[in-house]
C-alpha cells in the first residue's frame, strides 16, 4: 500500500491549481443516466472515486470517453468525460461496486425516474457516522416509488412513472437533495423540495440539469421547485471548483507560512471558512480567477468553530481546521454537528504531539508550540489530509499510511504541494 512521507518545516510558496469538485462531479456523472443523449463534463478531477463511479456506470451499459490533458496545463489535472447512457442494460448497482462510495447510491434516482425500477446496494463511503439513507428513500417514496429493502439492497419501482410531490426534509441532506432533484426532473407535475441543501454542488447539478432541459427554480435556496418534463437531452458542463480542496490548501499555508495563490477557484464557495481563517491569522485576498493566502504576521490565533450546512463552516474542512488549531496560541473549541463520529483524526494528530480533548460533539484543541513527525494512519478522506497539514510543520519525518483515502478526493496532492516547496513524496508499494 502506498504511503506519503513528509519532512516538515518548509513554507508553501507559489501557486496551486484547484481541481474540479469531487462532490459535484459525482452527481453530475450520475445525471447522465437521465438521458439517452451525451453529457460532456469538463474539469472532472482524476480521483479514485471518479474511476469507481465510471466502473458502476459501465456496468449499467453507459459508454464513456475520456479526453486527456488540456493545452497549457503544467501538471496533469482535470479531464473531460463524455457519458452516453443510450442503451442501459442493467438497473442494478451491486454491493461490490457501491460499498466503497456513498455517492454511488444516488444512481437510484435517475434509474428509477427514467426506467421505472432500480436495485441499488446500501452505500459505503467515509466511516464518519451511521449515514442512513432513510431521507433519500422518503423522498423517492413521496414521488410515488414503491420501496423494499431486500438483502442489503434498496429496490425501488414506479411502473407508471414518478409523480411530482412536496418533499419536506426534516434535516438538511446533500444526498437527499441531489436524489430528489434528479428524480423530480422526469416526474409528472410539480415537485417542491423544502429545507433543501444549499451547497454549491447542488446548484452545479441544477445548472447542468437545466442545460439538459429540466425546469428548476430556487437551487441554492432552501426551497427548490421542479416542473417535471417528459425527457432530457445532452449538454456540456464544467464542474465547479472544489471548495474543500481550496480550503484545505488555504489552511495548509496558514499552517506553514509562505504565500500561495490558489488558482481556478472562487472565494464565495467557502466564504465562511475563509473568514474563520482570517480570524485565525491568515490574510486572504481574492485575485483574478483565484485566492491569495498568506499569514498576517500575528501567528496562529485560536478560533471556535461549529460545522453547519452551507453557507456555514463545512464539516469536510473540520479535520483540516483542527490540524491548524493544534499550533494556535491558545485553546479552540471545534463542534461537529453534521456527523456523529467525525473525530477519528484526533488520535492520529495526537501522535504528532497535538493536545486535543474530546467531549461529546466538541473537540477542545490546546495549541502547542511544536509538532513532531511520526508514523500516522489515515482513517478517512478529510482526516487523512489533516495529517498532511500536521506533517507539513512537524519536526522531522511524518509517514502517512493508507493513502488510498487521500486518493479518493485529492488530485495530485503531493505534486501540487511539492511544487510549492513542501518536502513530500509518495512511497509506492
Ligand atoms: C459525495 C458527497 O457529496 N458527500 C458529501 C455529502 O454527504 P451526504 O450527502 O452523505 O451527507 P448528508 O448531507 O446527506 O448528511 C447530513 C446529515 O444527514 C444525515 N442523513 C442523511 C441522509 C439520510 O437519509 N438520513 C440522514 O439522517 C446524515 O447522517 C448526516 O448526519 O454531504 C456531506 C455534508 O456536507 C459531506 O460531508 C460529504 O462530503
Ligand atoms: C465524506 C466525504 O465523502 P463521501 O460522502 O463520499 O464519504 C467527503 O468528501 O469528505
Amino acid at each position: 500500500m502506498d504511503r506519503i512521507r513528509i519532512r516538515g518545516g518548509a513554507p508553501l510558496t507559489g501557486s496551486i491549481p484547484i481541481s474540479g469538485a469531487k462532490n459535484a462531479a459525482l452527481p453530475l456523472m450520475i445525471a447522465s443516466l437521465l438521458t439517452e443523449e451525451t453529457l460532456e463534463l469538463g474539469n472532472v478531477p482524476r480521483l479514485a472515486d471518479i474511476s469507481s463511479l465510471l466502473r458502476i456506470m459501465s456496468n449499467f451499459g453507459v459508454d464513456h470517453m475520456i479526453a486527456g490533458r488540456r493545452p497549457g496545463q503544467t501538471i496533469e489535472t482535470g479531464q473531460t468525460i463524455r457519458l452516453t447512457a443510450r442503451s442501459v442494460i442493467d438497473t442494478c448497482a451491486p454491493y461490490e461496486l457501491v460499498s466503497t462510495m456513498r455517492a454511488s447510491f444516488w444512481v437510484i434516482a435517475p434509474l428509477l425516474a427514467r426506467f421505472g425500477h432500480a436495485k441499488v446496494s446500501m452505500p459505503g463511503g467515509c466511516a464518519i457516522g451511521t449515514r442512513p439513507v432513510d431521507l433519500l428513500i422518503m423522498a423517492l417514496a413521496k414521488l410515488g416509488a414503491a420501496i423494499e429493502i431486500d438483502g442489503g439492497y434498496v429496490v425501488a419501482t414506479a411502473a407508471k412513472g414518478l409523480k411530482g410531490a412536496e418533499i419536506d426534509f426534516p434535516k438538511v441532506t446533500v444526498g437527499g437533495t441531489h436524489v430528489a432533484l434528479m428524480a423530480a426532473t422526469l416526474a409528472e407535475g410539480t415537485t417542491v423540495i423544502r429545507n433543501a441543501a444549499r451547497e454549491p454542488e447542488v446548484v452545479d447539478l441544477a445548472e447542468c440539469l437545466i442545460k439538459m432541459g429540466a425546469k428548476i427554480q430556487g437551487a441554492g435556496t432552501s426551497e427548490i421547485v421542479i416542473e417535471g418534463v417528459s425527457r432530457l437531452g445532452g449538454a456540456t458542463h464544467e464542474v465547479l471548483p472544489d471548495r474543500i480542496e481550496t480550503g484545505t490548501y488555504a489552511m495548509a499555508v496558514a499552517m506553514t507560512g509562505g504565500d500561495i495563490v490558489l488558482e481556478n477557484t472562487r472565494s464565495e464557495l467557502l466564504q465562511f471558512a475563509l473568514d474563520v481563517l482570517g480570524q485565525a491569522g491568515a490574510d486572504v485576498t481574492p485575485t483574478l480567477g483565484g485566492i491569495r493566502v498568506r499569514r498576517n504576521g500575528n501567528g496562529i490565533q485560536p478560533v471556535d468553530v461549529t460545522t453547519d450546512p452551507f453557507p456555514g463552516f463545512p464539516t469536510d474542512l473540520q479535520a483540516q481546521f483542527m490540524a491548524l488549531m493544534t499550533r494556535a496560541g491558545g485553546t479552540s473549541r471545534i463542534r461537529e454537528t453534521i456527523f456523529e463520529n467525525r473525530f477519528m483524526h484526533v488520535q492520529e494528530l495526537a501522535r504528532l504531539g497535538a493536545k486535543i480533548r474530546l467531549d461529546g460533539d466538541s473537540a477542545y484543541v490546546e495549541g502547542v508550540p511544536t509538532l513532531k513527525g511520526a508514523p500516522v494512519m489515515a482513517t478517512d478522506l478529510r482526516a487523512s489530509v489533516s495529517l498532511v497539514i500536521g506533517g507539513l510543520v512537524a519536526e522531522g519525518e511524518t509517514t502517512i499510511n493508507r493513502v488510498y483515502h487521500l486518493d479518493r478526493g485529492f488530485e495530485a496532492l503531493e505534486t501540487k504541494l511539492a511544487r510549492c516547496g513542501a518536502e513530500i513524496e509518495r512511497l509506492r508499494g
